[in-house]
């Protein structure tokens, strides 16, 4: 909540950062440490590469054979793996002198012996939680403020809810979860809306799959298409409009019949998504409490404006943030002792 909070802070900092913020919060999330500036140059290869057919070598694997073909792809591979490995190495130090705190990497190597993991095993899932992890969620907070801005009804319904629940005398937190339908309702449409991975990611047909009268070869790449399914009129009906609502029942309540695969599908479906949902929700709701989020008259956001990738974000857009109870030195006040409180 500290990481969200600070969110705020940013923003009130320098508002036409406010991507940039995102991004530092899911990063943060994840990392404490100083290889971030690398990370992100290997985020842009990640980009790059998992478009599929991206490389001429899947088409024709033979190129593998061509001199200097994969020498730059196996640069990038070593460049990555000392990282992983250089991360893991130094929380085991930090283990062997009593210093690391609680992480995901230190469970592992206390446990290593018990799960059978090798360090590369251990370097990998680590370091891929980075590459999983910050860029999509800070995609999905940028999405939250862009459809703010775009659709002020839906923001304000949300804030009502807010000022019912919550009011004015403290800032929300996770504990408010349960009683936000309308936020999550917010949440559910912003992933849906604008899903955060379009194309979703490879999976591998392992036997042969009939599905009614195509049958799906063993061995075949299959994308679970994430914009096309959240494009089907027959289960969201006028899928191109912000429609929050459609996710409550008739109770208000969060309907258990309507889905969407944000975090994809089967036995690959995304290990993170249930931190993944409590950032955007814990971001989502004091970005809400705090500002009204509007549009720049003379900086319309370009709704389609999204940089082509595995992960679609959003082109630069300007919006504006005005605090919602007093000035700008009220809500300070009111962060900082969010910030004490936790
Ligand atoms: C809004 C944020 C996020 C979205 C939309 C998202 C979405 C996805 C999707 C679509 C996949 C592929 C699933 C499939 O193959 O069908 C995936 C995989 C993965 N995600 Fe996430 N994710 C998010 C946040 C996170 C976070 C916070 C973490 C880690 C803390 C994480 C870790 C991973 C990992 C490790 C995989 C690979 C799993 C595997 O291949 O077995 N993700 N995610």
């Amino acid at each position: 909540m500290n990481a969200a909070r600070d969110v705020i802070f940013d923003i009130l900092d320098n508002p036409k950062e406010h991507q940039a913020a995102a991004n530092r919060y899911a990063a943060s999330v994840i990392l404490h440490a100083p290889e971030i500036v690398i990370i992100q140059k290997m985020l842009k290869r990640f980009q790059m590469l998992m478009r599929p057919g991206a490389l001429l070598i899947e088409r024709f694997p033979i190129f593998r054979f061509v001199p200097g073909y994969t020498t730059e792809l196996e640069q990038w591979r070593m460049e990555e793996s000392q990282l992983f490995h250089d991360q893991l190495d130094r929380v085991s130090k930090e283990l062997a002198t009593d210093k690391a705190g609680p992480s995901f990497a230190r469970y592992l190597l206390e446990n290593q012996s018990s799960h059978k993991l090798s360090d590369d095993e251990m370097a990998y899932l680590t370091g891929s939680l980075f590459g999983a992890g910050s860029d999509t969620t800070a995609v999905a907070i940028m999405v939250v403020v862009m459809a703010s801005a775009c659709f002020p009804k839906a923001q304000e319904k949300v804030q009502e809810e807010l000022d019912t629940v919550i009011g004015r005398d403290r800032a929300p937190t996770f504990d408010d979860y349960s009683s936000l339908p309308q936020v999550e309702a917010f949440m559910l449409e912003c992933l849906r809306w604008r899903p955060v991975t379009t194309l979703g990611f490879a999976h591998c047909a392992q036997t042969d799959i009939v599905y009614k009268d195509i049958c799906i070869p063993k061995g075949a790449i299959v994308f679970g298409n994430h914009w096309a399914i959240s494009r089907d009129p027959s289960v969201y009906p006028n899928p191109d409009e912000f429609i929050p609502e459609r996710w409550l029942d008739s109770d208000g309540k969060i309907r258990e019949d309507l889905k969407f695969p944000s975090f994809g599908f089967g036995r690959r479906i995304c290990p993170g998504r249930h931190i993944a949902n409590r950032s955007v929700f814990i971001n989502l709701v004091l970005l809400l409490w705090s500002f009204k989020i509007t549009q720049d008259p003379e900086n319309p956001v370009d709704q389609a404006g999204f940089v082509d990738g595995v992960i679609a974000h959003p082109k630069p857009f300007t919006v504006r943030f005005e605090p919602r109870f007093g000035d700008e030195a009220s809500l300070r006040s009111v962060m900082a002792k969010y910030g004490e409180e936790l």
